[in-house]
């Protein structure tokens, strides 16, 4: 599913015009009968519904909105709250159908007369604004969604929440706090973002009748299980254990021996062939128990020779002692192998990221978003900000792919290509799970042609688990990377039978 800015949005419109003649006005009455039929799954027959109609587009949703639901039966009181001249184009044209259908609306003259309407109703639908607002709210509707915020009613909104803006970079904003959103056509991008998710409560997506195969393909998209199922290699009945990748883990250290021994394991739990580990000696006795069917390379002063390897993943519990940020840049210039870095890896390359650009071979660097503003000299709030556009830039300066992470985790190729990974929740907001997904990163990136199919699957395998593990046996207090580790067997098998429903197990 794409995922676009409000721009792009504006672009698919303008080619449904131009390639297949779809006129505005037919959009908007797919856009606000498809919504319509979406909302009805939150909406009873006893529900009074208030629908509230903004001067643009969004607005003119409304007006169909309101006509499908007073069609189908249902108690609307539909209420305008902007002048009538404010109403124009295709919307005017769905308010004329609307008053030729007999039907009656109301015109916002004072605030007290909606409280009271507002007072009375179950369900409130917001079609006030959508992809074109800009900067703050004006009135009326800041003072209209602050009066919705406050009324126990259930708050559904078209599009988007009026006062979210579509893109990054704007933080600041007052909104309708929506306990679901209605989204026309494909996500905008605030939808992945920390400070405007919460605005949207749960979402979901409505078609409009786009010519989809004629939109320009912005290259930015949600990456979901029924992609990963399109995509994971099957294993072949005759394949052998180097058929699956070699793979070396470096990191470890005697005051972190977990985390080289918990990638190792998600690695393996994947599917990867063979696996060894490269770590200070004296770390060896306490992660080998934990993982039996690795071998041992002893690291400790030396850079490992990786050239026997399909991938390798550094950086996890190695510590960050600057002789190590030697080793980190001297693998980096001249390892001829596929590279993850996390964690104290990344925190070490940050004196070497002009050695990536020299690379023919892939790097994939992990960082959340502390690590990614450590590389970047931004700060945290930065990066939550503006997350695509920040990945995007540094993808293609220094050639990487990035892989983001975070509730909503977004993936970059060095093109620039964007993927996002919605799955997983806060149980996974524990030391050690970056670890595992390291693993299953490595892994993934072994046994996969496609580098970004490789990551976002990997990215979606490790969020469905803790997904699959709060449903069934665990809570998302208890759960323990390691519970990740052994869920995988779970999702693997999940995967591979065609029984299960498995949109029915997305979050
Ligand atoms: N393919 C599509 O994108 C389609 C979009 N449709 C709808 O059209 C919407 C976009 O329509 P518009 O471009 O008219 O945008 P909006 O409906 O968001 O409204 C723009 C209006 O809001 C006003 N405005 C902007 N910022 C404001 C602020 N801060 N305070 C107060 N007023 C502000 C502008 O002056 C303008 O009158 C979408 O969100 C969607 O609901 C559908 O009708 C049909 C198809
Ligand atoms: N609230 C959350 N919802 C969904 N996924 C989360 C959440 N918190 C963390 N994660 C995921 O857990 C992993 C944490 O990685 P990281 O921060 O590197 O952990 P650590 O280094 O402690 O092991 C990432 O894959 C991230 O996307
Ligand atoms: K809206």
């Amino acid at each position: 599913m794409d995922i676009v800015t409000a721009q792009e949005m504006y672009e698919r419109d303008q080619t449904a015009l131009e390639v297949a003649g779809l006129e505005g006005k037919w959009l908007m009455e797919n856009a606000g009968r498809a919504v319509t039929y979406d909302l009805l799954a939150h909406i009873h027959k006893e529900h009074r519904i208030v629908v509230l109609i903004g001067a643009g587009n969004n607005g003119g949703d409304g007006f169909v909105i309101a006509r499908t639901l007073l069609n189908l039966g249902y108690d609307v009181e539909a209420w305008q709250v902007v002048p009538d001249a404010k109403i124009t184009g295709d919307a005017e044209a769905h308010k004329r159908i609307f008053q030729a259908s007999g039907h009656p609306y109301r015109r916002l003259k004072s605030l007290e007369d909606l409280n009271t309407s507002l007072c009375r109703a179950d369900v409130c639908i917001d079609a006030m604004l959508g992809i074109g607002v800009k900067g703050r709210l004006r009135e009326p509707y800041a003072d209209i969604v602050r009066l919705c915020n406050e009324k126990a009613v259930m708050r559904l909104a078209v599009d988007l929440p009026t006062g979210v803006p579509a893109d990054e970079g704007e933080k600041d904003f007052e909104a309708f706090e929506a306990h679901y959103t209605s989204i026309i056509e494909a996500p905008k991008l605030s939808l992945f973002l920390q400070h405007a998710q919460p605005f949207y409560g749960k979402w979901s997506v409505v078609e409009i009748g786009l010519p989809v195969k004629q939109l320009p393909d912005h290259r930015r998209r949600l990456w979901e299980i029924a992609d990963v199922k399109k995509t994971l290699t099957n294993r072949d009945a005759y394949s052998h254990k180097g058929s699956h990748g070699k793979g070396l883990v470096i990191g470890g250290s005697r005051q972190m021996p977990g985390s080289v021994a918990m990638t190792a394991r998600a690695a393996l739990r994947s599917g990867a062939g063979l696996i060894a580990i490269s770590t200070d000696p004296g770390a060896i006795s306490s992660i080998s128990p934990f993982i039996q069917e690795a071998t041992f390379v002893e690291g400790g002063g030396q850079v490992p020779d990786v050239s026997g390897y399909d991938g390798v993943a550094v950086g996890m519990g190695m510590g960050r002692e600057s002789l190590r940020g030697e080793w980190i840049e001297r693998l980096v210039c001249e390892s001829k192998t596929p590279l993850l870095i996390d964690a104290d890896g990344l925190y070490l390359l940050k004196n070497s990221l002009d050695a990536l650009k020299q690379r023919e071979i892939p790097t994939v660097l992990t960082p959340h978003p502390g690590e990614f503003a450590h590389l970047t000299g931004l700060s945290i709030g930065e990066i939550l900000q503006s997350p695509f556009s920040h990945s995007k830039d540094f993808a293609e300066r220094y050639g990487v792919y990035l892989v983001l992470k975070g509730p909503s985790t977004i993936i970059t190729g060095p093109d620039g290509e964007q993927r996002v990974d919605v799955s997983g929740n806060s149980g996974l907001a524990k030391g050690g799970s970056g670890d595992v997904l390291s693993g299953i990163l490595l892994s993934m990136m072994m046994q996969t042609d496609c580098l970004m199919d490789a990551l976002s699957n990997g990215c979606v395998l490790h969020g469905f688990t803790a997904d699959l593990l709060v449903q069934d046996g665990h809570s998302k207090v208890d759960l323990l990377a390691s519970d990740v580790i052994e869920g995988l067997s779970r999702t693997f098998r999940t995967l591979s039978s065609s029984s299960i429903s498995l949109r029915s197990l997305c979050p």
